[in-house]
């Protein structure tokens, strides 16, 4: 007799044996296909940790989340958006989901294991990076955000903290909670603009602030800042609280350090436009070609990128 398809719901609860007209070839995971190691992470609404599957020794990171909070902090509609933009992912730079499952206190993610955890760690231990290691990761960041906006999703909240690196300490962008996937209107036109969310305050850009709406230029503001923030060892705007940060950003108040180099605050100058048409990237593929061409990413071979090596940080 073919085995039994693990005949739990989604919630874990046993459902009455029927007689699958069929045995399904890939039976869906759960918590037991799963031994949990240790914890790489708390969030506000989740905790992440590393796992292996049983199955194939694979390894992990699993994003568990609590439903009473989840309900009670109203982020439903979050989950599922992380959940819904993850799945249409399929690009290195991107952290990839697995599988979703839930028992009945808990949701999970099973997502790669970025093994060298945020760059932001490095950007604090380094104080800061060469050019060649600055360009390196930029070119990831950026051909990241370039497939993501293809695929219709903006991020909406890059920073260092949500691009991880990987076992070959490559890229990997994570946090998609927050992210907008653009509807595809009547006449198959991108709806361009996003409403009403406001990301991390020293990255945000000026038109979310002004008009409450982001656009794929927005994760291009984002770029800039990590960018300045890659060489001079801090992001360009941030006020001694969060409204001083934000009228820095709605003012353009920010100064290149001295020794900054040439070709990066040139490209710097051009991404930290307060107009988000005016942007280096903007304009759709044309844009971004015109972004990629920059002299600061003099070099990179865009074809071979997720195939190199990356550069010694250290
Ligand atoms: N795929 C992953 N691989 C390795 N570490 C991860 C992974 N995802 C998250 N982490 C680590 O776990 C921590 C918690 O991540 P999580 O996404 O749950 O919350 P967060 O986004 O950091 O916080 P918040 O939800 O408040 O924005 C992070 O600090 C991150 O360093
Ligand atoms: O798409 C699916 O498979 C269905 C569910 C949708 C879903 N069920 C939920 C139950 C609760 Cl209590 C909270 C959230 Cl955010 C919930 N989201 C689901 C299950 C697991 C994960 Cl990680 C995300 C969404």
């Amino acid at each position: 007799i073919p085995p039994r398809s693990n005949s739990n719901n989604d919630n874990g609860q046993q459902t009455p044996k029927t007689q699958l007209s069929h045995t399904p070839s890939v039976r869906k995971k759960g918590v037991k296909d799963f031994e949990f190691g240790k914890t790489l992470g708390e969030g506000s609404y989740s905790t992440v940790v590393a796992a292996r599957d049983r199955s194939n020794n694979r390894e992990y990171a699993v994003k568990i989340l609590d439903k009473k909070h989840i309900i009670k902090e109203k982020k439903v509609k979050y989950v599922n958006i992380e959940k819904n933009t993850l799945n249409k992912m399929n690009h290195p730079g991107i952290v990839r989901l697995y599988y979703t499952f839930q028992d009945p206190d808990s949701l999970y993610f099973v997502l790669d294991h970025a093994k060298n955890g945020e760059l932001l760690t490095f950007i604090k231990k380094l104080g800061s990076f060469d050019m060649d290691c600055t360009k390196f990761y930029a070119a990831q960041i950026l051909s990241a955000i370039e497939y993501m906006h293809s695929q219709g999703v903006i991020h909406r909240d890059l920073k260092p903290e949500n691009i991880l690196l990987d076992d070959k300490m490559h890229v990997k962008v994570t946090d998609f909670g927050t992210a907008k996937i653009l509807e595809q209107n009547a006449d198959g036109e991108e709806d361009d603009r996003a409403n009403s969310f406001v990301g991390t305050a020293e990255y945000v850009s000026p038109e979310l602030l002004k008009e409450k709406a982001a656009c794929k230029s927005s994760d291009f503001w984002a770029l800039g800042c990590i960018i300045y923030q890659l060489i001079a060892g801090r992001p360009p705007f941030k006020g001694a609280n969060e409204y001083r940060t934000f009228q820095k950003i709605v003012n353009l108040e920010y100064s290149f350090p001295d020794g900054f180099p040439t070709v990066a605050r040139d490209l710097v100058q051009k991404l930290l436009v307060l107009n988000p048409s005016e942007r280096l990237g903007s304009g759709g593929k044309a844009g971004v070609e015109r972004l990629k061409a920059h002299s600061f990413f003099q070099g990179i071979d865009w074809d071979t990128l997720w195939q190199q090596p990356a550069p010694n940080l250290l």
